[in-house]
């Protein structure tokens, strides 16, 4: 082939993708018939015709390239396949129709799972056994059982032990486990708030010394159960043999220190025991309540009560969903980062607000996002979430992109918001000297999310 003819060709691919890009279906379909082999023909960073019809939301020519047989499998030079790049724009009407198996089925397509990350207090660590929660006799059982684990809280503190004697943040804290001996009169104290979280999970290697037996034979794994109790903390402390035991007094702090393990334990039990410290009484009625169901539920004490009447949601521990975004510039390159007066000094986070009753999870991004910083927000994409048991919020976080760039913060809310270019938020992520500002701590949703998006390619 000649350097003529290789440039004439490259030249007929270039204006058979500029045609894609645009929306030119005559142009494409012309181009087409004259050389069929166009269609899969890639240009700047691996993508296709498809790819870039579909980042530029143009319906008709994805549908029309789809019927002239185009691979629509094909990732460029990030992975991203033409599905991902209409999903993360947020072209539906392409992405569903590009996600459609040949019967019209959606199914997950080569490169469109969005590595979702474990956050931070996530890991399910134990089997809840919802079932046994009302099964009174199968509760009791296992309260007596020695190989039961109990966790104390105090002030919906874990007592934990520090595994080096300074605090410093390196520090790993565990969760101090206690036997029933040890803990068997707290049991009794009629102030005293006992949740059962569940059993270990049966996939762990468990030796027969670890696991009790039960009727008929079956081992059964360790049941854990949380303990709250108002009893004085120094003498609560008195009762754990291992040192360098204390009740961590800053939650946002110290309950970031654990491993995956127990930290998907103390999101659990932290949060149903803030939930029973708040609804003493009956929401309902202003009546007092009952323990009931391992502690997953209040029941009032009245009977003439509504609330014992069908399903209330008065009577189950409350979970409050918060979004929480970060939001792209248009160019791509820049991300929206703001700063509460409370942070330290330097720290930059994602934005962040609680959904509010009837909003759906995009509209409370765009509300929150347009609230504290002015900026308006287009397409909206779900990433992961994490429970976060300060009391007990769900935060759903997402990637958002804006539609202006103008900010005006909302002084209540946020002291500053900036837009911060990729380089900047690399070189905050690596730490490299001296950083511009400083990221949340990797147990926070609000890096993994900041990480996510350095990790996917710019030219989305
Ligand atoms: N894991 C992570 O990475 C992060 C977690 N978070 C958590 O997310 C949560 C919310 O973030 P934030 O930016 O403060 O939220 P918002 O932007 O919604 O603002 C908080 C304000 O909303 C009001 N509010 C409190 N509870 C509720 C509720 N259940 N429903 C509606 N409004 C409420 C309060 O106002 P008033 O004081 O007037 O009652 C509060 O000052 C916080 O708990 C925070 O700890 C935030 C950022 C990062
Ligand atoms: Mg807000
Ligand atoms: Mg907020
Ligand atoms: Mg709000
Ligand atoms: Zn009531």
């Amino acid at each position: 082939m000649t350097s003529l003819q290789l440039s004439a060709k490259e030249e007929m691919v270039e204006r058979f993708l500029d045609a894609a890009a645009q929306g030119d279906l005559t142009q494409v379909s012309m181009l087409l018939s004259h050389a069929p082999s166009l269609i899969n023909q890639t240009g700047y960073s691996g993508w296709t015709a498809l790819m870039l019809a579909a980042r530029n939301g143009h319906y008709h020519v994805v549908k029309a390239l789809l019927s002239d047989g185009c691979d629509k499998f094909s990732v460029n030079s990030s992975s991203q396949t033409a599905f991902d790049i209409a999903k993360f724009w947020g072209h539906r009407h392409i992405s569903d129709f590009l996600g459609r198996t040949d019967d019209g089925c959606q199914r997950v397509l080569p490169g469109s799972d969005l590595n979702q990350c474990e956050n931070y207090f996530s890991r399910e660590t134990l089997d809840r056994l919802s079932e046994k929660r009302t099964d009174k006799v199968w509760l009791e059982a296992r309260q007596s059982d020695p190989d039961t684990v109990y966790l104390l809280f105090s002030n919906l503190s874990p007592m934990v032990s520090s595994s080096q004697e300074d605090d410093n943040a390196g520090a790993e804290t565990k969760l101090c486990r206690f036997r029933y001996e040890a803990v068997k009169d707290l049991l009794q104290e009629p102030a005293t708030v006992l949740i059962f979280l569940g059993v270990e999970k049966r996939n762990k290697p468990s030796s027969s010394s670890s696991s009790s037996q039960t009727e008929e034979g079956v081992q059964e794994p360790p049941a854990w159960f949380a303990i709250g109790t108002d009893e004085d903390a120094a003498g609560l402390l008195k009762r754990c043999r291992e040192k360098n035991c204390s009740f961590p007094k800053s939650p946002n702090r110290d309950l970031l220190k654990f491993n995956e393990e127990e930290a998907g334990v103390v999101a659990q039990a932290r949060s149903v025991l803030a939930w029973h410290s708040r609804y003493s009484f009956c929401p309902t009625c202003g009546s007092s309540t009952k323990l009931e169901e391992g502690g997953y539920k209040r029941g009032c004490l009245n009977s003439d009560c509504r609330s014992l009447k069908g399903v209330h949601n008065t009577c189950y521990p409350r979970v409050d969903p918060v979004v929480i975004m970060l939001v792209i510039h248009p160019d791509g390159n820049q991300c929206l980062l703001g700063r509460k007066k409370i942070f330290p000094a330097g720290m930059f986070s994602c934005l962040a607000g609680f959904v509010e009753p009837g909003e759906a999870i995009e509209e409370a991004v765009r509300r929150e996002v347009e609230e504290e910083s002015g900026v308006k927000v287009g397409p909206v994409q779900y990433v992961s979430c994490q429970p976060w048991p300060m009391p007990s919020n769900i935060m759903i976080g997402c990637l958002a992109v804006a539609i202006s760039t103008d900010i005006k913060v909302d002084e209540n809310e946020i002291e500053e918001a900036r837009w911060f270019p990729r380089q900047q938020v690399i070189d905050s992520l690596l730490r490299r000297a001296p950083p511009a500002f400083t990221v949340p701590p990797r147990q926070t949703i609000a890096h993994q999310l900041i990480r996510h998006w350095i990790g996917m390619n710019s030219n989305l």
